[in-house]
């Protein structure tokens, strides 16, 4: 028998079985589209069903798909069902093809329309004046630390975290050409230049001049149109600006990963798995940090975050950034936040959401 007859059954099979995947699927859409005309004119995406959802499809697995595959592809799914009721516009920080993207697209799937902006201010705006519906923001890198200009916006802004994303970083040394030859500078973000500056040291040439840009898109766009230039950027920049990797994965560490989130008008209600972002600031005062900690650790509640950062408000002073284990509901972060606000100078949820399951 031909290989081409060993096939024929495994191919009709796999065509009965896409048949009833795909009338299975629209009668999913059509429940989405159902739940959507409940919901009204209210908020359509919900992200703690969303965690659920994802969560309970990996705990079914048991078949060849890894768990990571199988809440990719139902990832795919409800973002496409969502749509049905409404599709949303995600801003972040642009041009297309940053990691930002990458992480917006993971959260919310391919359906979801993602809208680059010039900065994370603007990205932020838009979302505060309703003319989109979510921003996803980078808020901290494994190597690099925290993005500063992300939690100075999360000071001010009336938005709500409603869900986080955790981004594997790779970054590739991407070029117009594919020779290494006549190289004179190597455009990038600040934190790339400096999350690859190893590699650099030992692969380029001493005068090759490091040029730090607004993102690694518009460094890739920039090594599109100058021959002598490389940059450093994602897989994605190198498709979308038609460039050759001369280098993958050039990364000095190699679990580099970065933490978004993602903010809109909403609070999430309990998943079962979540955590809450807090900022606190304490009087200037011997032992004031110390006591805001104690009323997390007497309430049995784990910290998985603390950051500090200069106050705007006076000089030597400082708001801190912590995450917590669990929803600002459940009883024991609820006690926690009651003695932090007595403790505090200034106390803010800047939201509890479900842990990234992807
Ligand atoms: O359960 C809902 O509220 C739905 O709208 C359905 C659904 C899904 O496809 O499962 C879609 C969008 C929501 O963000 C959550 C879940």
């Amino acid at each position: 028998m031909s290989t081409d007859d060993l096939l024929a059954p495994h191919r009709e099979a796999i065509d009965h079985i896409d048949q009833t995947i795909l009338g299975l699927l629209n009668e999913r859409a059509a429940h989405a589209r159902a739940i959507g005309e409940l919901k009204g004119s209210g908020v359509v995406y919900r992200p703690e069903r969303e965690a659920q959802v994802l969560r309970r499809i990996q705990s079914l697995n048991q078949g060849l798909l890894s768990n990571e595959a199988v809440a990719r592809l139902f990832r795919e799914i409800m973002s496409e069902c969502l749509a049905v009721e409404r599709p949303l516009t995600i801003t972040y920080l642009g041009p297309e093809g940053t990691f930002t993207q990458q992480a917006a697209m993971k959260h919310f799937g391919h359906a979801a329309h993602t809208q680059p902006c010039a900065t994370i201010d603007e990205a932020f705006r838009l979302v505060e004046a309703r003319q989109a519906d979510y921003v996803v923001a980078p808020i901290e890198n494994s190597t690099e630390g925290a993005v500063g200009r992300t939690l100075d916006l999360l000071v001010a802004s009336p938005l709500k975290a409603c869900g986080e994303v955790v981004l594997r970083i790779h970054h590739h040394l991407l070029r117009k050409v594919e020779h290494q030859d006549g190289i004179t500078k190597v455009y990038a973000h600040a934190q790339a230049l400096s999350q690859c500056h190893e590699w650099l040291n030992k692969n380029l040439p001493a005068n090759v001049a490091r040029i730090a840009v607004a993102s690694n898109a518009r460094a890739a766009q920039l090594a599109a149109e100058d021959e002598n230039a490389v940059a450093i950027a994602s897989q994605a920049a190198a498709e979308r600006f038609n460039l050759c990797k001369l280098a993958s994965n050039i990364e000095d560490e190699p679990n580099n990963t970065t933490r978004f989130l993602v903010l809109g008008h909403q609070t999430t209600t309990p998943s079962g798995l979540d955590k809450t972002s807090l900022i606190v600031s304490a009087p200037n005062k011997v032992g004031t940090v110390h006591e805001l900690l104690q009323s997390l650790s007497k309430n049995g509640v784990s910290m998985t975050k603390l950051e500090s950062r200069p106050s705007k408000a006076g000089l030597w002073e400082y708001v801190f950034f912590i995450d917590v284990e669990g929803h600002a509901d459940d009883g024991p972060v609820h006690r926690a936040l009651t003695d932090l606000q007595e403790e505090a100078a200034f106390l803010k949820i800047i939201g509890a959401y479900p842990k990234a399951v992807l």
